[in-house]
């Protein structure tokens, strides 16, 4: 197996002196290497909020102005969390209900201590400044709410993912048996659901089962996102925690949806669940599903490959999800070892000419009279953009509809002189 798997370095201080090493090339402008070597690097996106700092002048300096940074001795950076405490600081806390809890009073050192951080990056030398760190989840021995007080709603927006349900699964059951909550709604799909359907009374009971199902029993959508509309519903129904299940796009809109409450001055929490399919979010370990996912994509690369292999010169070609992610592809591929090419959006390829894809691929039906390629679906955009012009058509939620790669390899292998 020679994989071609090439994803640009693994930070933002990393790419800049890339950049200034190219004279400015963007990591994402790289020029494409051919096809020999395999590499792989992993990058996911990093430092939001130092991000936002960097570029208040860009962006909203309102925006930046949220963005909590603070330093500490040998270079420690702390890229926080917004919190109710910022703009409500009297706002009264009382003991975590969990230590009265039978399962988890007797565990020592249970909650999580208010000043835990967790590095962002676990390699370091002996004289690297010490570098990103984030706010650690978990219980915490005081909180904001009162049982009997909370009104909790959930929403799911956006893409589907495996593992959504066991999400709204673990958000009721722990709410209801951990946190002793019994006002918990699902709003019905996505954003446009806050304002425009009735909000679902759920229990522990009617979401007992529900993690054996795919996709959402809330259901999801994407556009809708009206901010003056949802907090005025939020507002109206008595809603003090809202949990957000989705993607960038969803949690773009629980930025919008926090900024507006706070605005008015109001209790209510907004949590945002990341949910990715692509495993490209730099500040989780993992994302739920992404290794559904690639299971799941190691049944269609078994059998591309069960194809390929009975008939000569067979091509077994399979795109995967990742609109602007190939982690999917790749692990998919490293997992596989069926695969000859992987074509990832973040490695620029090429077809023609001497290193190119094509060359690649009549050198591998030469070797071995089959292959397999896997190609993530937002991959080779700018090459397909050559000979098909690209329109600036978008889904609701404003993404970007894709050239499809998979067609337009499928037209340029069976071209190719037998
Ligand atoms: N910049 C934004 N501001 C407010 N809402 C947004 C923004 N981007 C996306 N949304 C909303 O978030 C929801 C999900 O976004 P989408 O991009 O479809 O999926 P995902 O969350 O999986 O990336 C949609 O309802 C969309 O309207
Ligand atoms: O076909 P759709 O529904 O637009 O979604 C497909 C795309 O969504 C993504 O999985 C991203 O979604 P998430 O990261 O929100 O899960 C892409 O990588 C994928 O190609």
């Amino acid at each position: 197996m020679a994989s071609h798997i090439i994803l640009p370095p693994d930070d933002e201080e990393q790419r800049q002196r890339d950049e200034e090493e190219d004279g400015g090339q963007s990591a994402s402008e790289h020029a494409p290497l051919p096809f020999s070597a395999m590499c792989v690097r992993i990058s996911r996106d990093s430092y939001p909020n130092l991000r936002a700092l960097r570029n208040a002048s860009a962006v909203s300096l309102a925006d930046a102005a949220y963005a909590k940074i603070s330093e500490g001795d040998f270079g420690y950076v702390l890229d926080d969390v917004p919190h109710l405490a910022d703009y409500l600081p009297d706002i009264p806390t009382y003991p975590n209900p969990l230590q009265d809890h039978p399962a988890y009073s007797t565990v020592k050192q249970y909650f999580v201590n208010e000043d835990d951080t967790v590095p962002q990056k676990v390699v370091v030398q002996k004289n690297s400044r010490r570098g990103v760190h984030f706010r650690r989840a978990g219980p915490r021995q005081r909180v904001y709410f009162e049982s009997d007080e909370v009104k909790a709603c959930i929403v799911t927006c956006g893409g589907l993912c495996p593992g959504l349900n066991t999400v709204i699964r673990e958000l009721v059951c722990g709410l209801s048996h951990m946190y002793n909550v019994n006002k918990i709604y699902g709003i019905q799909n996505g954003y446009k659901g806050f304002y425009s359907s009735n909000y679902l009374a759920v229990t522990p009971k009617t979401v007992n089962d529900i993690h054996k199902r795919g996709g959402t029993v809330l259901g999801t959508s994407r556009g809708g996102h009206d901010t003056k509309k949802i907090v005025d519903n939020i507002q109206d129904r008595g809603i003090n925690q809202v949990y957000i299940i989705g993607g960038d796009g969803t949690q773009k809109g629980a930025y919008e949806i926090y900024k507006e409450i706070r605005k008015r001055g109001l209790k209510v929490a907004v949590a945002g669940v990341p949910k990715t399919i692509d495993n490209d979010i730099a500040i989780i370990d993992k994302s739920f599903g992404f290794d559904s996912a690639v299971e799941e994509a190691q049944r269609a690369i078994d059998s591309a490959h069960v194809e390929a292999c009975s008939a000569e010169n067979g091509i077994g070609l399979v795109k995967l999800m990742g609109r602007y992610s190939g982690f999917i592809a790749m692990y998919a591929t490293l997992a596989s070892r069926d695969v000859d090419c992987c074509l990832i959006p973040e490695s620029p390829f090429y077809m023609d000419g001497e290193g190119g894809l094509l060359q690649y691929i009549e050198k591998r039906l030469k070797e071995n009279k089959h292959m397999v390629i896997v190609v993530a679906e937002g991959a080779g955009q700018d090459i397909i953009a050559k000979s098909i012009p690209s329109s600036d058509q978008q889904d609701a939620s404003g993404n970007k509809l894709l050239l499809d790669i998979g067609l337009w390899l499928t037209h340029k292998i069976k071209i190719l002189p037998t």
